[in-house]
């Protein structure tokens, strides 16, 4: 929430972006740095065992400026105790995770001023499991409400403010990316049969279209995204019933002495993951 609240300060600041362009379509603003040096330097400051990789290569400063933890936890720590810790993560200790952060995902939508996807990520994993994550939402608008945060616990459930429902969505909405788009991801996307088809930015924004059931199904099929980009939307589809593997239907496997990419693509369903799963396997290679 803090670093969402940051991200909007430089929205807001009507200042230069300080955009470096780390690739093809792959920009870093102030925006994303700043977010990450907060998140990274709070959570290592605090649980020095931690194993913390962050999108951004830049230097984590120990500054003053770093907040206390303490400082940090709000009201909403009420509802995280409240949540159910299962049985097999009671015994987890601080070495034994390891927390991948998108510090701003989205970032392109986030220079051309669509702000709806940017997220700011946080997942937890062990033994290469996505079993936890956050995904912040800094731009969401309800009402007098302005940004939410979904978070949720493998085998626990869906917290925050999140809209689930059982209701069948009729059709196939299919959510895909708006800003990375190649004849590998349109083959893969018309593979499916959608019919229709919600281009929009962000892995954590795609998967909450899907949690929240407003599509059916997210498919990625590109080598672009990063284990950063799906920890914590892995883990919380997961908590709320749902599946995220790469585009064939493989596991995706969150050690910390992995190549960060994920080479093959991203699968997000709430139902049918394997006919999805089959259907591009059937169609594109990676
Ligand atoms: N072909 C590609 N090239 C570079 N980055 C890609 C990509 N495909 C996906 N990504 C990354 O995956 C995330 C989601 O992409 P999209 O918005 O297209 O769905 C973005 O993360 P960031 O915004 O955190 O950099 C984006 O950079
Ligand atoms: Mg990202």
């Amino acid at each position: 929430k803090r670093a969402g609240q940051l991200i909007k300060d430089v929205q807001m600041s009507g200042k230069s972006l300080d955009i470096v362009d780390k690739g093809h379509n792959d920009p870093q603003t102030r925006a994303d740095r700043a977010s990450q040096q907060l998140i990274i330097s709070a959570l290592a400051q605090h649980f020095p065992q931690l194993t913390i990789r962050g999108e951004e290569n830049i230097t984590i400063e120990n500054s003053s400026d770093t907040p206390d933890i303490n400082e940090l936890v709000d009201t909403n720590l009420q509802e995280v105790l409240q949540a159910t810790c299962p049985t097999e993560f009671r015994e987890l200790q601080e070495k034994d995770l390891v927390v991948w952060v998108d510090p701003l995902d989205g970032t392109r939508e986030f220079t051309e001023g669509r702000l709806e996807g940017v997220t700011v990520l946080i997942g937890f994993a062990t033994q290469g499991n996505a079993i936890g994550g956050i995904i912040h939402q800094p731009f969401y608008a309800d009402g007098n409400e302005h940004g939410r945060s979904v978070w949720g616990i493998v085998n626990s459930g869906v917290y925050g403010k999140c809209i689930l429902s059982s209701k069948p969505l009729p059709g196939r909405i299919l959510a895909g990316s708006l800003s990375h788009r190649s004849k590998t991801v349109v083959d893969a996307v018309n593979a499916c049969e959608p019919s229709e088809v919600l281009q929009a930015g962000g892995c954590g924004y795609k998967v909450l279209l899907v949690l929240e059931r407003r599509a059916h199904v997210y498919v990625h099929a590109s080598r672009g995204c990063s284990l950063w980009d799906t920890c914590a939307p892995e883990a919380v589809l997961k908590a709320g019933g749902g599946m995220l593997t790469d585009v064939f239907g493989n596991k995706i496997s969150y050690l910390s002495t992995n190549e960060t990419s994920v080479n093959t693509g991203v699968l997000a369903t709430m139902e049918n993951h394997d006919w999805y799963a089959q259907r591009i396997r059937e169609t594109i290679t990676l």
